[in-house]
């Protein structure tokens, strides 16, 4: 598999404080990549990077690259189009308080599509592709609203496939889902991969266990251990994963 980022030597700091220490890693291009770790230890910060949404952040400095398909992001890439390719899903479901229909055409008609024929299609296409369309196709006039936690999570990833991204950011995607949502969004999320590639934050090992191809542990802003996800869980090469991922701390 082709890298699709390359992280070199990054560090993040909020004001004085040191969030994230040298950092090297590659993200493999459709594969589910997980990122685990203690609560604190700049999982989301790591994850927030890779799309640049840090920059929204004052005081914030970062040292090191970070590349996208071998493209500098934070040097030779402007943050709309890095955001376009590399589209993110948060914790809490943040649909719009609009119609289910307008969620999904609102970036595409940012992005200047104006026909209705064509919104359609990209609505229809997004929704079948979040595995949500046989549900909603019949009020998407309805509002957002009025879905359930794990529905509005569905049209989220579906907001975020509207813009045909390359690569799909989940920040803890189903930590306020019930189980049956969560299973949901998991089985989606491994079929998606066959077309996207994915970075998830999880508290859930389980999670991580179940779904990705790779995992990274982070412990107070280092990475400590990085490798294929059967192997970190099975036969940890450092201590302190150990005595993570066995409960022993954090
Ligand atoms: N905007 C900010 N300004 C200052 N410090 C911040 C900011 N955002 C995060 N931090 C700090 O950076 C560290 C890493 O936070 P981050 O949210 O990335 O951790 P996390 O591993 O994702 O945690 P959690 O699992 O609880 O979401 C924490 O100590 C946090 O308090």
């Amino acid at each position: 598999m082709n890298n699709k980022f390359t992280v070199n030597d990054l560090n993040l700091y909020y004001g004085d404080f040191h969030a994230l220490k040298n950092i090297n890693l590659d993200i493999k291009e459709k594969e589910i990549t997980a990122f685990i770790g203690p609560s604190g230890c700049g999982k989301s910060t790591f994850l927030k990077t890779l799309n640049r949404m840090n920059d929204l952040v004052e005081s914030t400095k970062i040292t090191g690259d970070i590349c996208l398909d071998g493209m500098d992001i934070y040097k030779n890439m402007d943050a709309i189009e890095l955001r376009r390719r590399v589209g993110m899903v948060f914790q809490q479901p943040n649909p719009f308080p609009k119609s289910i229909y307008d969620n999904i055409a609102y970036g595409p008609r940012i992005f200047g599509i104006k026909k209705k024929s064509e919104l359609d299609e990209i609505v229809e296409r997004s929704l079948r592709q979040a595995a949500i369309w046989d549900e909603v196709k019949d009020r998407l006039h309805k509002s957002a609203l009025g879905m359930s936690g794990g529905q509005q999570q569905r049209l989220c990833i579906a907001r975020a496939l509207a813009m045909q991204p390359e690569v799909l950011l989940m920040d803890e995607p189903t930590s306020a889902l019930d189980p049956i949502s969560t299973s949901k969004i998991e089985e989606l999320t491994l079929e998606l991969k066959k077309d996207y590639t994915i970075v998830i934050v999880t508290h859930n090992m389980q999670q991580a266990m179940r779904i990705s191809d790779k995992t990274a542990f982070f412990l107070l802003g280092d990475l400590i251990e990085y490798s294929d996800t059967e192997t970190l869980f099975s036969t940890p090469k450092e201590k302190k994963t150990e005595d993570y991922i066995t409960g022993r701390f954090g």
